[in-house]
Protein backbone atom coordinates (compact mmCIF):
# COMPACT_ATOMS: atom_id res chain seq x y z
CA UNK A 1 0.00 0.00 0.00
CA UNK A 2 3.36 2.03 -0.19
CA UNK A 3 1.87 3.33 -3.72
CA UNK A 4 -0.95 5.57 -1.93
CA UNK A 5 -1.39 7.97 0.86
CA UNK A 6 -3.51 6.70 3.70
CA UNK A 7 -5.58 8.16 6.51
CA UNK A 8 -2.41 7.31 8.50
CA UNK A 9 -0.23 9.98 6.99
CA UNK A 10 -3.09 12.54 6.57
CA UNK A 11 -3.19 15.71 9.24
CA UNK A 12 -6.66 15.58 9.96
CA UNK A 13 -7.21 17.95 13.23
CA UNK A 14 -9.10 21.24 11.93
CA UNK A 15 -8.89 20.36 8.35
CA UNK A 16 -11.80 20.20 5.69
CA UNK A 17 -11.40 17.18 4.29
CA UNK A 18 -13.08 16.31 0.96
CA UNK A 19 -13.87 12.71 0.74
CA UNK A 20 -15.46 10.95 -2.21
CA UNK A 21 -17.82 8.22 -1.20
CA UNK A 22 -20.03 6.05 -3.36
CA UNK A 23 -23.56 6.46 -2.08
CA UNK A 24 -25.27 5.46 -5.32
CA UNK A 25 -27.07 2.97 -3.49
CA UNK A 26 -30.08 1.08 -4.49
CA UNK A 27 -33.21 3.22 -3.54
CA UNK A 28 -37.01 3.20 -4.20
CA UNK A 29 -39.71 6.25 -3.54
CA UNK A 30 -36.93 8.11 -2.05
CA UNK A 31 -35.87 5.20 0.72
CA UNK A 32 -32.91 3.48 0.66
CA UNK A 33 -33.33 -0.17 0.08
CA UNK A 34 -29.81 -1.67 0.39
CA UNK A 35 -27.14 0.00 2.64
CA UNK A 36 -24.40 -1.88 1.90
CA UNK A 37 -22.08 0.64 0.25
CA UNK A 38 -23.18 2.75 3.04
CA UNK A 39 -21.79 0.57 5.53
CA UNK A 40 -18.74 0.03 3.85
CA UNK A 41 -17.79 3.70 4.25
CA UNK A 42 -18.61 4.01 8.19
CA UNK A 43 -14.75 3.18 9.04
CA UNK A 44 -13.27 6.46 7.35
CA UNK A 45 -15.41 8.78 7.93
CA UNK A 46 -15.66 7.79 11.62
CA UNK A 47 -11.30 7.93 11.53
CA UNK A 48 -11.69 11.38 10.10
CA UNK A 49 -14.41 12.95 12.69
CA UNK A 50 -12.17 11.01 15.05
CA UNK A 51 -9.19 12.56 14.56
CA UNK A 52 -10.88 15.89 14.41
CA UNK A 53 -10.97 16.36 10.68
CA UNK A 54 -14.42 18.08 8.76
CA UNK A 55 -15.63 15.40 6.49
CA UNK A 56 -17.33 16.80 3.33
CA UNK A 57 -18.20 13.92 1.66
CA UNK A 58 -19.28 13.98 -1.96
CA UNK A 59 -21.08 11.93 -4.03
CA UNK A 60 -23.01 11.01 -7.55
CA UNK A 61 -26.56 9.66 -7.30
CA UNK A 62 -28.05 8.18 -10.25
CA UNK A 63 -27.22 9.37 -13.98
CA UNK A 64 -28.66 13.02 -14.12
CA UNK A 65 -28.16 14.86 -17.35
CA UNK A 66 -26.12 17.84 -15.70
CA UNK A 67 -28.32 19.61 -13.86
CA UNK A 68 -30.52 19.17 -10.83
CA UNK A 69 -32.94 17.13 -10.19
CA UNK A 70 -35.46 16.04 -7.50
CA UNK A 71 -35.55 11.99 -8.03
CA UNK A 72 -31.90 12.00 -7.77
CA UNK A 73 -31.14 14.55 -4.50
CA UNK A 74 -28.82 12.36 -2.43
CA UNK A 75 -31.13 14.04 0.45
CA UNK A 76 -32.90 11.10 1.48
CA UNK A 77 -29.50 9.09 1.24
CA UNK A 78 -28.11 11.42 4.11
CA UNK A 79 -30.60 10.16 6.44
CA UNK A 80 -29.73 6.73 5.60
CA UNK A 81 -26.00 7.65 6.39
CA UNK A 82 -26.45 9.29 9.85
CA UNK A 83 -28.81 6.41 10.82
CA UNK A 84 -25.57 4.13 10.19
CA UNK A 85 -23.44 6.14 11.39
CA UNK A 86 -25.15 7.04 14.55
CA UNK A 87 -24.23 10.48 14.27
CA UNK A 88 -25.36 13.77 12.67
CA UNK A 89 -24.70 14.13 8.62
CA UNK A 90 -26.07 17.75 7.74
CA UNK A 91 -27.33 17.47 3.92
CA UNK A 92 -26.23 20.54 1.92
CA UNK A 93 -28.39 21.30 -1.05
CA UNK A 94 -25.68 22.44 -3.46
CA UNK A 95 -22.79 21.06 -4.40
CA UNK A 96 -20.47 23.90 -4.92
CA UNK A 97 -20.82 27.97 -4.28
CA UNK A 98 -22.10 30.02 -1.98
CA UNK A 99 -24.17 27.57 0.16
CA UNK A 100 -21.32 24.75 0.07
CA UNK A 101 -18.56 27.40 1.41
CA UNK A 102 -21.37 28.96 4.00
CA UNK A 103 -22.52 25.28 5.18
CA UNK A 104 -18.57 24.07 5.17
CA UNK A 105 -17.43 27.55 7.02
CA UNK A 106 -19.48 26.56 9.95
CA UNK A 107 -18.82 23.14 10.49
CA UNK A 108 -16.78 21.92 13.92
CA UNK A 109 -13.67 19.45 14.08
CA UNK A 110 -15.45 16.07 14.49
CA UNK A 111 -19.07 17.17 11.80
CA UNK A 112 -19.68 15.25 8.73
CA UNK A 113 -21.74 17.04 5.55
CA UNK A 114 -22.97 15.51 2.46
CA UNK A 115 -23.00 18.20 -0.32
CA UNK A 116 -25.43 17.73 -3.55
CA UNK A 117 -25.18 14.94 -6.04
CA UNK A 118 -22.07 15.76 -7.82
CA UNK A 119 -23.36 15.12 -11.33
CA UNK A 120 -26.20 17.68 -11.27
CA UNK A 121 -22.98 19.68 -12.50
CA UNK A 122 -21.57 19.36 -16.19
CA UNK A 123 -18.19 19.86 -14.92
CA UNK A 124 -18.27 16.22 -13.28
CA UNK A 125 -18.48 13.81 -15.55
CA UNK A 126 -16.38 15.79 -18.03
CA UNK A 127 -13.96 16.35 -15.63
CA UNK A 128 -13.82 20.36 -16.20
CA UNK A 129 -11.09 21.95 -14.66
CA UNK A 130 -13.39 24.85 -13.65
CA UNK A 131 -15.38 22.29 -11.73
CA UNK A 132 -12.64 21.04 -10.13
CA UNK A 133 -11.51 24.29 -8.95
CA UNK A 134 -14.94 25.18 -7.70
CA UNK A 135 -14.36 22.00 -5.43
CA UNK A 136 -11.09 21.93 -4.31
CA UNK A 137 -11.78 25.72 -3.13
CA UNK A 138 -14.32 23.79 -0.83
CA UNK A 139 -11.33 21.81 1.31
CA UNK A 140 -8.24 21.17 1.99
CA UNK A 141 -7.53 17.64 1.66
CA UNK A 142 -9.08 14.94 -0.70
CA UNK A 143 -10.02 11.22 0.42
CA UNK A 144 -11.01 8.54 -1.89
CA UNK A 145 -12.69 5.94 -0.55
CA UNK A 146 -14.99 5.20 -3.67
CA UNK A 147 -13.33 2.13 -5.78
CA UNK A 148 -16.40 1.58 -7.14
CA UNK A 149 -16.58 5.23 -8.62
CA UNK A 150 -12.63 4.81 -9.40
CA UNK A 151 -12.88 3.18 -13.22
CA UNK A 152 -14.69 6.82 -14.08
CA UNK A 153 -12.12 9.98 -14.89
CA UNK A 154 -14.86 12.77 -13.22
CA UNK A 155 -13.72 15.82 -11.40
CA UNK A 156 -14.63 14.11 -8.06
CA UNK A 157 -12.38 10.93 -8.72
CA UNK A 158 -9.69 11.85 -10.72
CA UNK A 159 -9.41 15.67 -10.92
CA UNK A 160 -9.32 16.59 -7.49
CA UNK A 161 -7.33 14.00 -6.66
CA UNK A 162 -4.19 15.84 -8.69
CA UNK A 163 -5.60 18.44 -7.36
CA UNK A 164 -5.38 18.48 -3.66
CA UNK A 165 -3.15 16.27 -1.17
CA UNK A 166 -5.13 13.26 -1.44
CA UNK A 167 -5.23 9.74 -0.13
CA UNK A 168 -6.83 6.54 -0.34
CA UNK A 169 -9.99 5.84 2.83
CA UNK A 170 -10.28 2.61 4.38
CA UNK A 171 -12.30 1.17 1.91
CA UNK A 172 -10.55 2.05 -1.55
CA UNK A 173 -6.93 0.71 0.76
CA UNK A 174 -8.90 -2.84 1.57
CA UNK A 175 -10.51 -2.95 -1.66
CA UNK A 176 -7.20 -2.56 -3.85
CA UNK A 177 -4.93 -5.11 -1.49
CA UNK A 178 -8.25 -7.40 -1.62
CA UNK A 179 -7.70 -7.40 -5.54
CA UNK A 180 -4.04 -7.24 -5.65
CA UNK A 181 -4.03 -10.62 -3.61
CA UNK A 182 -7.36 -11.77 -6.21
CA UNK A 183 -4.85 -11.52 -9.36
CA UNK A 184 -1.67 -9.70 -9.36
CA UNK A 185 0.08 -11.89 -6.87
CA UNK A 186 -2.07 -14.67 -6.17
CA UNK A 187 -2.14 -18.59 -4.72
CA UNK A 188 -1.98 -20.56 -8.00
CA UNK A 189 -4.17 -22.61 -9.36
CA UNK A 190 -6.45 -19.35 -10.01
CA UNK A 191 -10.16 -19.58 -10.80
CA UNK A 192 -12.25 -16.77 -12.88
CA UNK A 193 -15.75 -17.50 -12.71
CA UNK A 194 -17.97 -15.47 -15.54
CA UNK A 195 -21.87 -15.89 -15.35
CA UNK A 196 -24.50 -13.39 -15.96
CA UNK A 197 -26.25 -11.77 -18.65
CA UNK A 198 -24.36 -9.02 -20.31
CA UNK A 199 -22.77 -11.14 -22.63
CA UNK A 200 -21.40 -8.46 -25.07
CA UNK A 201 -20.28 -6.11 -21.94
CA UNK A 202 -18.14 -9.27 -20.16
CA UNK A 203 -16.26 -10.85 -23.58
CA UNK A 204 -13.49 -8.29 -23.55
CA UNK A 205 -13.37 -9.52 -20.01
CA UNK A 206 -13.15 -13.14 -21.19
CA UNK A 207 -10.84 -12.15 -23.79
CA UNK A 208 -8.49 -11.07 -20.76
CA UNK A 209 -8.77 -13.82 -18.30
CA UNK A 210 -8.11 -16.82 -20.29
CA UNK A 211 -4.43 -15.31 -20.44
CA UNK A 212 -4.04 -14.61 -16.13
CA UNK A 213 -5.90 -17.74 -14.89
CA UNK A 214 -6.29 -21.34 -14.70
CA UNK A 215 -9.42 -21.74 -14.99
CA UNK A 216 -12.32 -20.38 -16.42
CA UNK A 217 -15.84 -21.47 -15.67
CA UNK A 218 -18.61 -19.31 -17.64
CA UNK A 219 -22.19 -20.05 -16.27
CA UNK A 220 -25.05 -17.73 -16.79
CA UNK A 221 -26.24 -16.40 -20.12
CA UNK A 222 -22.59 -16.16 -21.02
CA UNK A 223 -22.48 -19.77 -21.13
CA UNK A 224 -25.07 -20.35 -23.71
CA UNK A 225 -22.97 -18.19 -26.09
CA UNK A 226 -20.17 -20.01 -25.99
CA UNK A 227 -22.16 -23.38 -26.29
CA UNK A 228 -24.07 -21.99 -29.64
CA UNK A 229 -20.57 -21.05 -31.06
CA UNK A 230 -19.57 -24.93 -30.40
CA UNK A 231 -22.86 -25.62 -32.48
CA UNK A 232 -25.53 -26.99 -29.60
CA UNK A 233 -28.91 -25.55 -30.09
CA UNK A 234 -29.94 -23.25 -27.49
CA UNK A 235 -33.46 -22.95 -28.27
CA UNK A 236 -35.24 -19.77 -26.92
CA UNK A 237 -32.12 -19.05 -24.67
CA UNK A 238 -30.19 -15.73 -23.64
CA UNK A 239 -27.81 -15.73 -26.51
CA UNK A 240 -25.94 -13.49 -28.66
CA UNK A 241 -25.72 -15.01 -32.16
CA UNK A 242 -23.83 -11.79 -33.30
CA UNK A 243 -20.76 -12.72 -31.31
CA UNK A 244 -20.40 -16.55 -31.34
CA UNK A 245 -17.14 -15.98 -33.93
CA UNK A 246 -16.13 -13.81 -30.64
CA UNK A 247 -16.58 -17.26 -28.37
CA UNK A 248 -14.95 -19.03 -30.83
CA UNK A 249 -11.86 -17.11 -30.63
CA UNK A 250 -11.70 -16.68 -26.97
CA UNK A 251 -12.12 -20.94 -27.14
CA UNK A 252 -9.71 -20.63 -29.59
CA UNK A 253 -6.91 -18.16 -27.43
CA UNK A 254 -7.21 -20.43 -24.28
CA UNK A 255 -4.04 -21.89 -24.17
CA UNK A 256 -3.13 -23.47 -21.14
CA UNK A 257 -6.15 -22.17 -19.59
CA UNK A 258 -8.92 -24.97 -18.95
CA UNK A 259 -12.60 -23.52 -20.02
CA UNK A 260 -15.44 -25.02 -18.27
CA UNK A 261 -18.85 -24.90 -19.94
CA UNK A 262 -21.96 -26.57 -18.26
CA UNK A 263 -22.45 -30.02 -19.53
CA UNK A 264 -26.33 -30.20 -18.27
CA UNK A 265 -28.82 -27.67 -18.07
CA UNK A 266 -31.73 -26.38 -16.29
CA UNK A 267 -34.61 -25.38 -18.62
CA UNK A 268 -37.84 -24.25 -19.02
CA UNK A 269 -40.32 -22.79 -21.64
CA UNK A 270 -40.82 -19.36 -19.46
CA UNK A 271 -38.91 -16.88 -17.96
CA UNK A 272 -40.85 -17.39 -14.24
CA UNK A 273 -40.64 -18.40 -10.82
CA UNK A 274 -41.60 -21.81 -10.42
CA UNK A 275 -41.90 -22.50 -13.84
CA UNK A 276 -42.28 -25.99 -14.94
CA UNK A 277 -38.35 -27.67 -15.94
CA UNK A 278 -36.38 -30.18 -16.26
CA UNK A 279 -33.02 -30.97 -16.65
CA UNK A 280 -31.45 -31.95 -19.47
CA UNK A 281 -27.85 -32.20 -21.53
CA UNK A 282 -26.38 -29.49 -22.91
CA UNK A 283 -26.48 -31.73 -26.54
CA UNK A 284 -30.43 -31.67 -25.96
CA UNK A 285 -32.04 -28.13 -25.63
CA UNK A 286 -35.01 -27.97 -27.54
CA UNK A 287 -36.14 -25.46 -29.71
CA UNK A 288 -38.62 -24.32 -26.98
CA UNK A 289 -36.80 -24.49 -24.02
CA UNK A 290 -34.93 -21.48 -21.83
CA UNK A 291 -31.41 -22.40 -20.07
CA UNK A 292 -32.20 -20.61 -16.23
CA UNK A 293 -29.95 -22.61 -14.49
CA UNK A 294 -26.71 -25.17 -14.69
CA UNK A 295 -27.52 -28.42 -13.89
CA UNK A 296 -26.41 -31.02 -11.18
CA UNK A 297 -23.88 -32.36 -13.42
CA UNK A 298 -22.56 -28.95 -14.28
CA UNK A 299 -22.45 -27.97 -10.10
CA UNK A 300 -20.03 -30.93 -9.42
CA UNK A 301 -17.77 -30.04 -11.96
CA UNK A 302 -17.41 -26.56 -10.98
CA UNK A 303 -17.23 -27.82 -7.07
CA UNK A 304 -14.69 -30.13 -7.96
CA UNK A 305 -12.46 -26.88 -9.84
CA UNK A 306 -12.98 -25.28 -6.40
CA UNK A 307 -11.81 -28.00 -4.57
CA UNK A 308 -8.60 -28.11 -6.78
CA UNK A 309 -8.14 -24.09 -6.63
CA UNK A 310 -6.31 -21.38 -4.16
CA UNK A 311 -8.14 -18.61 -5.43
CA UNK A 312 -11.47 -17.83 -6.98
CA UNK A 313 -12.42 -14.12 -8.17
CA UNK A 314 -16.03 -14.70 -9.16
CA UNK A 315 -18.48 -11.92 -11.30
CA UNK A 316 -22.21 -12.76 -12.43
CA UNK A 317 -24.68 -15.89 -11.51
CA UNK A 318 -25.11 -19.38 -12.73
CA UNK A 319 -28.50 -18.83 -13.79
CA UNK A 320 -31.52 -16.27 -13.20
CA UNK A 321 -31.34 -16.95 -9.08
CA UNK A 322 -33.88 -14.16 -8.82
CA UNK A 323 -36.42 -16.74 -9.94
CA UNK A 324 -36.75 -19.82 -7.58
CA UNK A 325 -35.62 -22.94 -8.28
CA UNK A 326 -32.92 -21.04 -10.87
CA UNK A 327 -30.89 -19.93 -8.39
CA UNK A 328 -29.84 -23.72 -7.31
CA UNK A 329 -26.88 -23.47 -9.15
CA UNK A 330 -25.46 -20.17 -8.31
CA UNK A 331 -26.26 -21.15 -4.61
CA UNK A 332 -24.90 -24.70 -4.61
CA UNK A 333 -21.26 -23.03 -6.02
CA UNK A 334 -21.43 -19.97 -3.39
CA UNK A 335 -21.64 -22.37 -0.63
CA UNK A 336 -19.09 -24.26 -2.11
CA UNK A 337 -16.93 -21.61 -2.16
CA UNK A 338 -17.98 -20.62 1.53
CA UNK A 339 -16.58 -23.71 3.10
CA UNK A 340 -13.48 -24.04 1.22
CA UNK A 341 -12.82 -20.02 1.97
CA UNK A 342 -13.82 -21.08 5.85
CA UNK A 343 -11.79 -24.04 6.05
CA UNK A 344 -8.68 -22.06 4.52
CA UNK A 345 -8.18 -23.56 1.40
CA UNK A 346 -9.17 -21.04 -0.63
CA UNK A 347 -9.44 -17.06 -0.85
CA UNK A 348 -11.99 -15.67 -2.70
CA UNK A 349 -13.36 -12.52 -4.24
CA UNK A 350 -16.52 -11.47 -5.65
CA UNK A 351 -17.84 -8.35 -7.24
CA UNK A 352 -20.62 -7.13 -9.23
CA UNK A 353 -24.16 -5.53 -7.73
CA UNK A 354 -26.07 -8.79 -8.99
CA UNK A 355 -23.47 -11.15 -7.70
CA UNK A 356 -23.25 -9.80 -4.80
CA UNK A 357 -27.14 -9.84 -4.85
CA UNK A 358 -26.97 -13.37 -5.21
CA UNK A 359 -23.81 -14.40 -2.47
CA UNK A 360 -26.63 -12.57 0.22
CA UNK A 361 -29.25 -14.09 -1.13
CA UNK A 362 -27.33 -17.78 -1.03
CA UNK A 363 -26.30 -17.01 2.78
CA UNK A 364 -22.54 -17.25 1.19
CA UNK A 365 -21.40 -13.48 1.17
CA UNK A 366 -20.30 -13.46 4.39
CA UNK A 367 -18.24 -16.53 3.97
CA UNK A 368 -15.73 -14.83 1.13
CA UNK A 369 -12.37 -13.60 1.60
CA UNK A 370 -13.84 -10.24 0.08
CA UNK A 371 -17.08 -8.81 -1.82
CA UNK A 372 -16.75 -5.99 -3.46
CA UNK A 373 -20.03 -3.47 -3.66
CA UNK A 374 -18.39 -2.19 -7.46
CA UNK A 375 -19.88 -3.46 -10.60
CA UNK A 376 -18.23 -1.38 -13.48
CA UNK A 377 -15.23 -0.75 -11.80
CA UNK A 378 -14.51 -4.35 -10.46
CA UNK A 379 -15.03 -5.87 -13.86
CA UNK A 380 -12.76 -3.22 -15.65
CA UNK A 381 -10.35 -4.50 -12.69
CA UNK A 382 -10.37 -7.68 -13.57
CA UNK A 383 -10.04 -6.77 -17.48
CA UNK A 384 -6.53 -5.28 -16.45
CA UNK A 385 -7.95 -1.94 -16.84
CA UNK A 386 -6.19 1.08 -15.30
CA UNK A 387 -8.66 3.08 -13.38
CA UNK A 388 -8.42 6.75 -13.74
CA UNK A 389 -9.68 7.02 -9.60
CA UNK A 390 -7.01 5.04 -8.52
CA UNK A 391 -4.27 5.59 -10.92
CA UNK A 392 -4.88 9.71 -9.67
CA UNK A 393 -3.81 8.77 -6.13
CA UNK A 394 -0.50 6.82 -6.58
CA UNK A 395 2.21 8.44 -5.63
N1 LIG B 1 -29.31 -18.39 -18.17
C1 LIG B 1 -29.76 -17.17 -17.94
N2 LIG B 1 -30.77 -16.66 -18.66
C2 LIG B 1 -31.24 -15.42 -18.42
N3 LIG B 1 -30.74 -14.59 -17.49
C3 LIG B 1 -29.73 -15.05 -16.75
C4 LIG B 1 -29.19 -16.35 -16.94
N4 LIG B 1 -28.18 -16.51 -16.05
C5 LIG B 1 -28.09 -15.37 -15.35
N5 LIG B 1 -29.01 -14.49 -15.76
C6 LIG B 1 -29.26 -13.13 -15.24
O1 LIG B 1 -28.04 -12.43 -15.12
C7 LIG B 1 -28.28 -11.31 -14.28
C8 LIG B 1 -27.04 -10.92 -13.54
O2 LIG B 1 -25.99 -10.75 -14.44
P1 LIG B 1 -25.09 -9.43 -14.50
O3 LIG B 1 -24.20 -9.64 -15.67
O4 LIG B 1 -25.98 -8.23 -14.50
O5 LIG B 1 -24.30 -9.56 -13.10
P2 LIG B 1 -23.39 -8.51 -12.32
O6 LIG B 1 -22.24 -8.13 -13.19
O7 LIG B 1 -23.11 -9.08 -10.96
O8 LIG B 1 -24.38 -7.28 -12.11
P3 LIG B 1 -24.21 -5.68 -12.07
O9 LIG B 1 -24.21 -5.23 -13.49
O10 LIG B 1 -25.46 -5.26 -11.33
O11 LIG B 1 -22.94 -5.32 -11.35
C9 LIG B 1 -29.39 -11.73 -13.34
O12 LIG B 1 -30.46 -10.83 -13.49
C10 LIG B 1 -29.77 -13.13 -13.83
O13 LIG B 1 -31.16 -13.36 -13.82
O1 LIG C 1 -22.91 2.05 -9.19
C1 LIG C 1 -21.77 2.06 -9.67
O2 LIG C 1 -21.27 1.06 -10.24
C2 LIG C 1 -20.91 3.27 -9.45
O3 LIG C 1 -21.46 4.11 -8.49
C3 LIG C 1 -20.69 4.00 -10.75
O4 LIG C 1 -21.91 4.47 -11.24
P1 LIG C 1 -22.06 4.82 -12.82
O5 LIG C 1 -22.02 3.50 -13.54
O6 LIG C 1 -23.37 5.55 -12.95
O7 LIG C 1 -20.88 5.67 -13.17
Amino acid sequence: MSQFRTLDDADLRGKRVLVRVDLNVPAENGRVTDRTRIARILPTIREIADKGGRAVLLAHFGRPKGGPDEKNSLKPVALALAEELGRPVAFVPATVGDIAHSAIGSMKDGDVVLLENTRFHAGEEANEAGFVDQLAALGDIFVNDAFSAAHRAHASTEGLARRLPSHAGRTMQAELAALARALERPERPVVAVVGGAKVSTKLELLGNLVTRVDVLVIGGGMANTFLAAQGKAVGRSLCEHDLLDTARDILAKAGKCRIVLPVDAVVASEFKAHAPSKTVSVDAVGPDDMILDIGPQSVAAVKAVLEAARTLVWNGPFGAFELQPFDAGTVAVAQEAAALTLSGALVSVAGGGDTVAALNAAGAADGFTYVSTAGGAFLEWMEGKVLPGVEALRL
